[in-house]
């Protein structure tokens, strides 16, 4: 028999394959990273014996989730302001936060932080937007995760905020560097906005972008203000906005995507851009509520995401799957809105696909990345099972997650983070705490 690496089994092998999408008592194996064999178990114990292997009694093996959007260094601003409006949140408070308190250091801290929090919860890709992008780089291919990093760009004169051409050059440059470093890191542009970065600045990224083969990240048509903003100056939504600009033609990862009309969503679904879908974010700043139903109706690549822990305030993507499958009925009066398995495909299969990496994660089948959790399903409150899906989106939480691996790499191994020193991050995170309590004690910020 052949020996690869390390077999996985689980009570209910979730795929989200489509074509054998649930398989009792049944295995996972993995060789050099990459799953070579799904199937019931006793049929993978006659073909192979692995070198290591993990048991699956009481669990759920799945494929790990994919965080759509986030600025994971913000954990560090976690419940620092809360319900207040974007454009008051952003300017008022968040870019001037950042000014003053962040530096590599910084993004050491609360990047490892969110690291070790969506490893805990099950989280093995996320796409990332935020300062010093080299610092979490280097947080990510320590603790093991797999992520599109995106480097910001920005005209408007946030604080720290060292001009479009500075923070374009190091975007750029940031890019070059991490392309074929690290299998596990995609470097990707950042222009933050539309309503902070001119047109033509948006060209010049989607130039830089498609001759380097990079992807794009953006907040996209987020919240009223911006759609005014955009009718006021441009005449047009935010999504034809840089669709007119060329934005449509690459691999875009269009983060919020609530304020849409018919015209928006067609446009999307045609140009196969990703749209992530953040609702614990828009509900916290009232920006509205995403067409989430009508975009998987069109065909659009809808994934889901945390947003940063400033406007959320965690990094639990379980929480955005139920809270999506929820939202939309209640939007819409129909319980059949977006059902339990469409809520958890877009954490998964549907989720990677939104940030363009459907050929290699965000399903459990052979030649894909061995990117998988487990969760234990076996205590008390989770009983009678009768049917896994609707346990993982009505059930199930960040907690019962008992394993992570990222491409064939045990991250986590019974509820217990391997890769991230847990004391010596909190040790960090007590410093800036103290560091931002002590200059917040002195000067409120707002009324
Ligand atoms: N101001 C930056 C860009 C920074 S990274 C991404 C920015 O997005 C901000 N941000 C976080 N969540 C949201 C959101 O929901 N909408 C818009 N901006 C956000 C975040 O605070 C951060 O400033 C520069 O000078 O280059
Ligand atoms: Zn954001």
């Amino acid at each position: 028999a052949p020996a690869p690496d390390l077999v996985v089994y689980g009570d209910y092998v979730l795929t989200m394959d489509p074509e054998q999408p649930e398989i009792p008592d049944g295995a996972v194996v993995v060789d050099k990273g990459v799953i070579v064999a799904v199937g019931p178990r006793p049929e993978i114990d006659r073909r192979y014996v692995a070198a290591r292997s993990i048991d699956g009694a009481g669990r759920v093996l799945m494929p790990g989730l994919v965080n759509g959007h986030t600025h994971s260094a913000m954990t560090l601003f976690r419940g620092m302001v809360d319900d207040l409006d974007l454009m008051t949140w952003l300017n008022d408070y968040v870019f001037p936060m950042e000014g003053r308190f962040v530096d590599p250091a910084f993004i050491r801290a609360g990047s490892e932080l969110a690291c070790w929090e969506m490893i805990r919860g099950g989280t093995t890709t996320f796409v990332d937007m935020y300062f010093h992008p080299d610092e979490i780089a280097g947080v990510v291919q320590r603790c093991g995760l797999r992520a599109i990093i995106a480097a910001p760009h920005i005209d408007y004169p946030s604080p720290g905020f060292s001009g479009w051409d500075d923070s374009f050059a190091a975007a750029e440059d940031f890019v070059r560097r991490w392309q074929g470093r690290e299998p596990r890191i995609t470097p990707a542009f950042a222009p933050h906005a539309p309503y902070t970065v001119s047109p033509r600045h948006l060209r010049a990224t989607v130039e830089k972008a498609q001759a380097l083969g990079a992807p794009i990240s953006m907040h996209l048509a987020e919240a009223p203000a911006e759609s005014a903003y955009i009718a006021e100056h441009f005449d047009t939504t935010p999504v034809q906005h840089v669709a007119g600009l060329g934005m449509y033609r690459l691999p875009l990862i269009a983060a919020h995507m609530v304020q849409l009309d018919d015209r928006d969503i067609a446009l999307t679904a045609a140009a196969g851009v990703g749209a992530v879908h953040n609702p614990t974010s828009n509900m916290k700043l009232g920006a509205g509520i995403s067409p989430v139903p009508a975009m998987l109706a069109a065909g659009v690549k809808v994934g889901l995401g945390t947003d940063g822990a400033a406007s959320n305030n965690d990094l639990d993507l379980w929480e955005e799957v139920r809270m999506a499958a929820l939202l939309h009925k209640v939007d819409s009066g129909d319980p059949t809105a977006l059902p339990a398995g469409q809520a958890l495909a877009m954490a998964t299969r549907l989720g990677a696909a939104a940030i363009h990496m459907e050929d290699s994660i965000g399903q459990l089948k052979v030649g894909m990345q061995a990117d998988m959790i487990q969760l234990a399903v076996d205590k008390t409150r989770h009983q009678p099972i009768y049917d896994i899906t609707s346990h993982l989106v009505y059930v199930l939480d960040s907690t019962d997650v008992v394993t992570t691996i990222v491409a064939g790499e045990v991250l986590m191994r019974d509820g217990t983070v391997l890769t991230i020193d847990e004391a010596a991050l909190r040790k960090a995170v007590d410093g800036r705490r103290d560091e931002i309590r002590a200059v917040l004690g002195k000067k409120p910020e707002g009324e």
